[in-house]
């Protein structure tokens, strides 16, 4: 059995080796991200998630372990955004408001799936100029959901969460050791 990381997020890998994993191969799914006609965000990254994990090639005992993270203000999906105007929009829509991070963890072996969403709630100051700009200049708002991430400087516009850490930035890992464990993967086994 082979341990596989679908996913090309560095915050995924370093989020298993907090739990002392590390994969035997690291193979980044593509799929299409379009959400559906009127899709909700919670159904949208559940499927994100299932449709990642199967489109990663793996052998039939091999275990495959994929996620995605959304980020929702409302029913309004807030993707990885394009370009610094994009972050800047979204930015100001989250701005003095609650929005919710979703991340899905989808685990595969053979045919079988097994699916966990969570949801978390974080609450963002309402932002002035000069800290948009600021923020905007650092690039870290490339290749995040909703164009921030709580693991960097954007921590000082979030003073409040309820939910999990490890899932806003992109992998909850309570959860994600329970998955792995129902797949079979020998997690807490004792030293010999
Ligand atoms: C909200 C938030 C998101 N993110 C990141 C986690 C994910 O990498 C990204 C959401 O995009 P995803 O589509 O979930 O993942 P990805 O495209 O980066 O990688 P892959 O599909 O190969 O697994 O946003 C943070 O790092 N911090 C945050 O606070």
């Amino acid at each position: 059995m082979k341990f596989i990381l679908g996913s090309g997020s560095p915050r995924r890998l370093e989020l298993l080796a907090q739990l002392g994993l590390t994969p035997d191969d690291v193979r980044p799914p593509d799929i299409d991200e379009t959400p559906l006609k009127a899709e909700l965000p919670r159904p949208y990254c559940a499927r994100m998630a299932v449709e990642k994990v199967r489109a990663v090639k793996a052998d039939p005992d091999d275990l495959v372990l994929c996620a995605d993270t959304t980020v929702a203000l409302g029913r309004r999906i807030l993707g990885k955004p394009g370009d610094a105007g994009e972050a800047a929009e979204f930015l100001l829509a989250m701005s003095g408001r609650r929005h919710r991070v979703i991340t899905a963890v989808a685990v595969r072996r053979g045919d079988r799936v097994w699916e966990k969403d969570v949801v978390t709630q974080v609450r963002m100051k309402a932002i002035s100029d000069l800290e948009l700009n600021f923020y905007l200049q650092t690039g870290e708002w490339r290749g995040k959901a909703g164009g921030y991430g709580i693991q960097g400087p954007a921590q000082a516009f979030i003073p409040w969460i309820s939910g999990s850490f490890s899932a806003v930035v992109g992998l909850p890992l309570a959860e994600t050791a329970g998955l792995l464990q129902a797949a079979g993967y020998p997690l807490f086994k004792e030293a010999p």
